[in-house]
């Protein structure tokens, strides 16, 4: 049966008459194609990610799987295309998930006067021109009681650095709560308990941004604008001897544009620049707890 995803944290939502994302049980994520061409234009990066030989196994991973397309039921209820995406929550029960918007400008170079305008003042107003990514959305497991820490929007789109490096923190965190938020809060700040395992250690999120770097700082096939990373990871309280389960992939290509043989220095830097936040975090806790990242979840 489809219904609108449990754990989306940003973008346009399924709603009375608004054309949102849907899922079914089979682990599939139906996005609807959105006008302006931008459907057209996701889906076109899709295909031609698809047969591109060029892109090696290794960075296939970090992208959703494509299924094609097709025209069903949408969320408004009227018939309307739709891509047919791996569901990349699918497998979890309660994941964390975390949506970041990569490089310090969002609009495609063959964007209108009036989409540069309205990107430029979001991009201006949020941490996308000084940190080269933004915050578009998390939840945060917190327990079977208190269920999952989700700031609203309306907070994230006014956040700046500082907030940024806290919600960061809060993301691998057993303690997340709102009044820890900046000028808010006194009491404890959050405990980074699962930070080793689910940003450190050889296969965990730092690991993985690095693998992503290093093709970035090689590949001019595709110039990735207002895409963003998505990390989703379940914490597993009790579970002794597991690897990280975290994941982090790469969503939302309705910007995507040939790179025309230049390396994509938009993205790359917005990449570094997250890399270095997420570096620090794991530094910090090293020099408190003298840990190296290997903790397990
Ligand atoms: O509609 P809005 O104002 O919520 O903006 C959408 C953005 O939400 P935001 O306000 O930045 O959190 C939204 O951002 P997120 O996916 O939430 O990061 C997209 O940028 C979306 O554009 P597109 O579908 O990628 O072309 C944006 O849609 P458009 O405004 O381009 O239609
Ligand atoms: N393949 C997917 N599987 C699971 N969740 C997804 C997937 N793609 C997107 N999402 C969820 O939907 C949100 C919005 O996705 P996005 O592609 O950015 O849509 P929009 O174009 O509306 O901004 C993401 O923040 C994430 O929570």
């Amino acid at each position: 049966m489809l219904k609108a995803p449990d754990h989306q944290v940003a973008g346009h939502e399924a709603g009375l008459g608004k054309l949102g994302p849907l899922i079914d049980d089979s682990g599939r994520f139906y996005k609807p194609l959105q006008g302006d061409n931008r459907g057209s234009e996701e889906v076109a990066f899709y295909e031609s990610f698809s047969s591109n030989t060029h892109i090696p196994e290794h960075i296939r991973k970090y992208f959703p799987m494509y299924y094609g397309t097709k025209i069903m039921k949408a969320s408004t209820g009227v018939e309307h295309p739709h891509m047919v995406l791996q569901d990349l929550t699918s497998a979890r029960v309660n994941p964390s998930v975390m949506d970041i918007k990569i490089g310090s400008r969002t609009w495609a170079p063959d964007a209108s006067e009036a989409y540069i305008a309205k990107c430029l003042k979001k991009d201006r107003e949020s941490t996308s021109i000084p940190l080269g990514f933004r915050l578009s959305g998390l939840q945060v497991y917190i327990d079977d009681e208190s269920r999952f820490y989700k700031p609203d929007r309306n907070y994230i789109r006014k956040t700046g650095p500082d907030d940024v490096r806290l919600l960061l923190r809060k993301f691998v965190s057993s303690n997340p709560s709102a009044d820890m938020e900046i000028g808010t809060g006194s009491g404890p700040g959050p405990d980074c308990s699962l930070a080793s395992s689910v940003y450190g250690g050889p296969n965990g999120i730092l690991a993985q941004l690095l693998e992503l770097k290093a093709w970035f700082e090689d590949q001019t096939i595709y110039h990735f604008y207002a895409c963003s990373f998505l990390f989703v990871y379940e914490k597993r309280l009790g579970l002794k001897g597991a690897w990280s389960n975290a994941e982090v992939k790469l969503i939302d290509f309705a910007h995507v544009t040939d790179a025309n043989g230049v390396i994509d220095h938009n993205f790359l830097g917005g990449l570094c620049s997250l890399t270095k936040f997420i570096s620090d975090i794991l530094s910090e806790i090293e020099d408190c707890t003298g840990t190296n990242g290997q903790v397990e979840l």
